[in-house]
């Protein structure tokens, strides 16, 4: 499935009337139909609905959802909330049908926000633009300040469908019946909450009409499709050999996690380079590791020796490797000494920022998984300017330095480096504790070596990653009390998931 933006969007339904013979009021009629039905079964007792109409497309499918609704003999209180003059094109055709059938629209009153009813806000769609004018401002403001249960259509009224928006006014909605594909301020974090819970619902666009936006959501059928078997004639040469460097005296703990993260994911040999003092806290809790010295002084990592990367299909820097400035020397030598697959995470991330030229130069492919602060930092920009624009940000970042990135939240923004884009959106809030970035790290240096495509590997690992944390939860764990070692001893329950 896509993400679009409204541009994407109007496309879609640009071509599906010009090239693919739809009318646009039938389009809108599919809309408000599917919407509908889906009202139904959410709300199948005996609910009042409050129907607020805009003077837009959204609030077309406002008047066909209405008439629906009171086909099927539920109580309406359908409601325009804008001068006739504003109802054009196919939303006037809706509401011209609307009345011949006999139904009237109502004004407002206080009784219609009676304890038993639930809004259904069709006031604004994609095409919102700028502050809310009257009189939406204040029925968002009444809207939200009322108990009753809200949905809105395609998307909350007064919410942009695009990243980028500061300031706004928008419906909070308990539900949102989404129009066909994603818009990408679901996957914002200052905006999915307005969304409340949300289904996407096919109104029937034509799929060979739709734009390509380069952007699309993973799914566990993605997921399953490109996850490679291991065949039954695999050796511990075939499945990859991988280097993890990073974990000084001060924080052993998450070279283990992605030192073990990588071992369970399937990686055929795993390798530690690390500080020799830390070693004996490490090796007997972890048996299949094997280590590798480092040039180190009081416990800091100062460099490696080129030798050690000889014959590894992939090497991650950077877990618990610490910010002393005596480590850069470190992501230098990979990025000139290495030519293939570089994961670089965390305290990596730090040095990389005085090397951005050499990232820049670098030939062998580059992972780069910074979380919103870490991305912040490396682009120079503020935290909350990264949260506004995560999918620009992302895509000309990694096409400038030519790099996959990895841009972690509840909602992932994987990018190649060539612009292409997926959200992965497994996941939980009990995924917010330190050390779940380093099992990620891990997963995602096995599956870099095992994939060919990088866009899967990455996809498929943050999968494998978010996915188990739902499973942990759903099995024992609750998202209070998990903990990122619980997904390293359980990503058996989502491999089985994929068999
Ligand atoms: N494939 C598709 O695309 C399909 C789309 N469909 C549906 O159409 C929806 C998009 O419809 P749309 O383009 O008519 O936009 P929409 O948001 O309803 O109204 C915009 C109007 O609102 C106004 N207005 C704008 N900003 C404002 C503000 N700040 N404050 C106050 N008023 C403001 C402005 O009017 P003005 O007041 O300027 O005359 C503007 O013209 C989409 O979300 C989906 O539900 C489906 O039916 C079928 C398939
Ligand atoms: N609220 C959340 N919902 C879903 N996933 C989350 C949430 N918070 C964090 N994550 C995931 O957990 C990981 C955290 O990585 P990171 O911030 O680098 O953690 P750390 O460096 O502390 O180990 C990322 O994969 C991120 O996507
Ligand atoms: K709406």
């Amino acid at each position: 499935m896509q993400v679009v933006r409204a541009e994407e969007m109007y496309e879609w339904d640009r071509k599906a009337i010009e090239a693919y013979g739809r009318e646009g009021h039938i389009l809108m009629e599919n809309a408000g139909r599917t919407i509908a039905e889906q009202v139904l079964r959410d709300f199948s007792g005996e609910e009042k609905f409050l129907v607020l109409i805009g003077g837009g497309n959204n609030g077309g499918d406002g008047f066909v959802l209405a008439r629906i609704l009171r086909d099927k003999g539920k109580s309406v209180t359908a409601i325009q909330v804008v001068p006739d003059e504003k109802i054009k094109g196919d939303a006037q055709y809706h509401k011209e049908i609307y009345e011949q059938s006999g139904y009237v629209l109502d004004s407002l009153s206080e009784e219609d926000w009676d304890r038993n009813t639930v809004v259904i806000d069709a006031m604004l769609g994609i095409g919102v633009d700028g502050p809310l004018r009257p009189p939406f401002d204040e029925l968002v403001e009444k809207v939200n300040a009322s108990y009753l249960a809200k949905v809105s259509v395609d998307i909350p009224s007064g919410l942009p469908a695009d990243e980028g928006a500061e300031d706004f006014q928008a419906v909070q909605a308990d539900i949102t019946y989404i129009v066909q594909a994603p818009k990408q301020s679901l996957y914002l974090d200052d905006t999915r909450g307005f969304y409340g819970e949300w289904r996407i619902l096919d109104i029937g666009l034509p799929p060979a009409a739709s734009p390509e936006t380069g952007c699309r959501v993973w799914s566990e059928e993605a997921v399953r499709e490109s996850y490679p078997a291991i065949p039954a004639s695999a050796h511990k040469g075939t499945r990859g050999k991988g280097l993890v460097i990073g974990g000084g005296h001060m924080m052993p703990g998450a070279l283990i996690m992605a030192a073990k993260a990588s071992i369970r994911a399937g990686a055929g040999l795993t390798t530690a380079a690390t500080v020799p003092a830390i070693v004996p806290s490490i090796a007997p809790s972890l048996p299949e590791l094997m280590f590798t010295g480092v040039t180190e002084t009081d416990g800091v990592i100062t460099d490696i020796d080129a030798g050690i990367l000889g014959g590894k299909d992939g090497v991650a820097v950077g877990v618990g490797m610490g910010r002393d400035p005596r480590s850069q020397s470190v992501v230098e030598t990979l990025l000139t000494g290495t030519e293939g697959r570089l994961l670089i995470d965390a305290d990596g991330l730090y040095h990389l920022k005085d090397l951005l030229s050499s990232l820049k130069e670098r030939e062998g492919e580059t992972v780069l998984t910074p979380h919103i602060g870490e991305m912040a930092r490396l682009c120079d920009k503020e935290i909350a300017e990264v949260k506004r624009n995560p999918f620009s940000l992302s895509k000309s970042f990694a096409r400038e330095y030519g790099v996959s990135l990895v841009l972690k939240g509840p909602a992932t923004i994987i990018t190649t480096p060539g612009g292409e884009q997926v959200v992965e959106t497994s996941g939980n809030e009990g995924l917010s504790k330190g050390g779940s970035g380093d099992v990620l790290t891990g997963i995602l240096l096995t599956t870099m070596m095992q994939h060919s495509s990088m866009k899967e590997a990455l996809s498929n690992g943050c999968f494998l990653h978010g996915r188990t944390a739902e499973l942990v939860i759903e099995r024992t764990r609750t998202v209070y009390d998990i903990v990122p070692t619980d997904l390293i001893d359980h990503l058996s329950l989502t491999f089985r998931t994929m068999e």
